[in-house]
């Protein structure tokens, strides 16, 4: 077996997850579903914090950035140097490291355009980008930072690949729900609730899969705690639970732009922005705080619901009868309580750690998989899912000071 490690700071921004789990290639050439062994959470640095923030707002500037792209991958591998110290894990019996690195900014592909672009234009390769119908993200941390500091090869950044080939590369985490459900005869469906939530249907066959954002996870509820009451998340969906669902602002919600957009479609926390949300509240302040919070949630489960039915054909929804949850939304009862009440009542809501894997790691676990996988040469997308028109190996490789040869002298 191979120790692998993997990391995660995603859209909530609310700490760097990092994990220790073990696999190994099975015969039909992927990797063996990942054992979990443990997982730790650190807080990002006070004053890094601010300037991610700010860049979220495009308040940063090109040579802040140039700086914030070597200081995040300073930061995360100081949080994974920390987490091997707490479990005394030794760098050279990991295999490999893999993380996406901290997301700033990302646009989502204009799958239409591209399906409608000519050869020609397609064989444009620079215009494939200028014309804007292909997608681009922006990744904090360095590579090479992170590979050197830590001493373990590490793999980062693995959504480009599939941007190139038109694929939406979000979410990744059908690859982990592959290698995970790929045994199964049935296909299984499961939701990740970060600060957006997606939807997945994983199935033996590859080409049988899907994988979209379906609109908010937390990212509404959490600015709403912040801007009503002053908390970082409403812990414990506590205030949720003191409310009550209002249909006029749910109704609202539910005109989001966002449903336009076809699947796979990705969305960012830009979607729902400081100016969305302020508006929503500005327009429903007549409601009860605790009221305007419990129907950010119902919005979430709502969302979830009308993704599902939209674009999961019903006879799959009529075969399904279990929907894997993961990521924070998990530990909000009043989010739980919605999904559950607005999906098909044949499935089942509960958490991935039925399968082994403790919901708040599930995406430090994904990208641990998919950076095994690479090493392995083995694609790491799902051109079912995210529309890529071809599989790619995902990531960048940055080797580790411990793969010098030459001699003593070179190593520290
Ligand atoms: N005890 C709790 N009660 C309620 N909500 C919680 C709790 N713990 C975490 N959360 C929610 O989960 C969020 C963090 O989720 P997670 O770490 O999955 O997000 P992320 O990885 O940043 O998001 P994404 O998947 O969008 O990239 C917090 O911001 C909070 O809203
Ligand atoms: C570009 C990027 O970082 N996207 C993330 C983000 O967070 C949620 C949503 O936007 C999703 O599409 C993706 O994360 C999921 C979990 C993934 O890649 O699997």
């Amino acid at each position: 077996m191979d120790l692998i490690m993997g990391m995660n700071s995603g859209s909530s921004f609310d700490g760097i997850d990092v994990v220790l789990a073990e696999t190994e290639m099975d015969a039909d050439g992927f990797p063996k579903a990942p054992r979990f062994i443990a997982g730790g959470s650190y807080d990002w640095p006070e004053e890094v914090k601010e300037i991610v923030t700010a860049s979220f707002e495009n308040k940063v500037d090109m040579v802040g950035l140039n700086r914030l792209n070597y200081i995040c991958g300073a930061v995360f591998a100081e949080k994974a140097v920390q987490f091997m110290k707490e479990n005394n894990i030794n760098s050279r019996d990991i295999k490999v490291l893999g993380l996406d690195t901290q997301t700033i900014y990302q646009e989502q592909p204009d799958h239409k355009a591209i399906a409608e672009m000519t050869v020609e234009q397609k064989a444009d390769w620079p215009g494939r980008w200028l014309s804007k119908a292909y997608p681009a993200g922006f990744q904090m941390g360095e590579s090479s930072v992170i590979a050197n500091l830590t001493d373990i090869d590490t793999v980062t950044h693995f959504r480009p690949a599939d941007h190139t080939w038109g694929g939406s590369a979000a979410p990744l985490m059908p690859y982990l729900d592959f290698i995970m459900f790929r045994k199964k005869e049935n296909p299984s469906m499961t939701l990740n609730i970060g600060g957006i939530a997606n939807l997945h249907l994983a199935s033996k066959d590859r080409r049988q899969m899907f994988g979209f954002d379906t609109g908010p996870g937390n990212v509404i509820s959490n600015y709403m705690c912040k801007k009503l009451f002053g908390l970082e998340y409403d812990k414990d969906g506590m205030i949720a639970e003191r409310g009550n669902v209002n249909a006029d602002l749910l109704d609202h919600f539910m005109k989001h732009p966002f449903f336009d957009r076809p699947v796979p479609r990705s969305g960012w926390i830009a979607d729902y922005s400081a100016e969305y949300i302020d508006s929503v509240i500005e327009k429903f302040k007549y409601l009860p705080k605790e009221d305007i919070i419990a129907t950010a949630c119902a919005f979430t489960g709502a969302a979830v619901a009308k993704s599902m039915t939209d674009n999961i054909p019903a006879d799959i929804i009529a075969k399904t009868n279990t929907l894997y949850a993961s990521g924070g939304g998990v530990k909000n009862p009043a989010i739980m309580k919605e999904i559950q009440a607005r999906i098909p009542q044949n499935i089942r809501l509960t958490t991935s750690a039925e399968i082994g894997i403790p919901p708040e790691y599930k995406e430090a676990v994904k990208f641990a998989t998919i950076a095994y996988s690479t090493i392995h040469c083995v694609p790491g997308n799902i051109p079912a899912a995210g529309h890529a028109s071809q599989y790619a190996i995902l990531g960048k490789i940055a080797l580790a000071p411990r793969n010098i040869k030459g001699g003593a002298e070179f190593v520290r």
